[in-house]
């Protein structure tokens, strides 16, 4: 790998990350203090547990879209066989979600943006999982913790994604050479950032971010037993596809 090649590997994956992101952050910026009011609030509190789920998934079915744009546009991960690619985006893709919280994150008020305003965590009472939100408001808080830019989370979302670890890969060493190339950019990056200390502690949120997925998936298991008819028809297909 010349320096060039870095380069270029970063500035491709800093651009699709732009390309992908929703809002930009000066967008989201201007919202932070925008917040539901006690009726809206009310709202989605009296909202049965079927319904919010359902509300959440299309979000979240939104979220993860952008993500696989994303993916298709990390240099690399479009050579992979589709089946590795899928594998990929099976359990990374809401990784990433949970990592781009950062962005829409404001940890003055404890809020999230969502539905095109910042909720804190009493909007999502009627879900019936208190645990999973606490745990990913807190892991958002240890995300904005980092401070990370754009570029930075941009290239751990890419290496978040790209994780030779995965089950059922057909080709696990494809996935490592460009898992090997995506950790090389980021490493460039921090260290022209002067922040090379972040590399560790970007490796310590990959741990979290894999237990936070399993709560996930298990209130999603817990989610369609106890409402098989909405998890069935009401979750937007590329849901189920992903994470059913
Ligand atoms: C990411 C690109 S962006 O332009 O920055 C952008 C673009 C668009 C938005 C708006 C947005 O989709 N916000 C969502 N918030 C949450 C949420 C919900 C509960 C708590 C915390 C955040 C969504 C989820 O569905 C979610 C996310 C992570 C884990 C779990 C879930 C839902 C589970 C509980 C079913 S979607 C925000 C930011």
């Amino acid at each position: 790998h010349s320096l060039r090649n870095i380069d270029e590997l970063c500035a491709s994956i800093v651009r699709s990350h732009r390309e992908t992101s929703q809002y930009r952050l000066e967008e989201l910026q201007a919202l932070r203090w925008k917040v539901f009011s006690r009726e809206e609030i009310q709202a989605y509190q009296s909202k049965t547990v079927d319904e919010m789920w359902q509300h959440c998934a299309v979000r979240l079915t939104d979220a993860v879209q952008y993500v696989v744009e994303f993916a298709k546009h990390v240099p690399g991960f479009r050579m992979l066989s589709q089946n590795d690619q899928i594998a990929l985006l099976k359990t990374g893709s809401m990784e990433v979600v949970l990592v781009r919280m950062c962005r829409f994150f404001n940890t003055v008020n404890n809020t999230v943006f969502f539905d095109g305003k910042f909720a804190g965590t009493e909007v999502f009472k009627s879900l019936a999982c208190n645990d999973l939100i606490a745990a990913v408001f807190d892991f958002a808080h240890g995300m904005c913790a980092l401070k990370l830019t754009e570029q930075q989370l941009a290239l751990f979302s890419a290496l978040v994604l790209l994780n030779a670890d995965r089950p059922s890969l057909e080709d696990r060493g494809r996935v490592q050479r460009v898992q090997r190339s995506v950790e090389l950019g980021l490493t460039h990056i921090l260290h022209r950032d002067n922040q090379d200390s972040l590399m560790h502690k970007l490796h310590q949120r990959m741990a979290v971010l894999r237990s936070l997925c399993s709560l996930h998936m298990e209130k999603l298991r817990w989610f369609s037993q106890r409402y098989p008819l909405a998890a069935h028809s009401l979750f937007p297909p590329l849901y189920k596809e992903l994470f059913a």
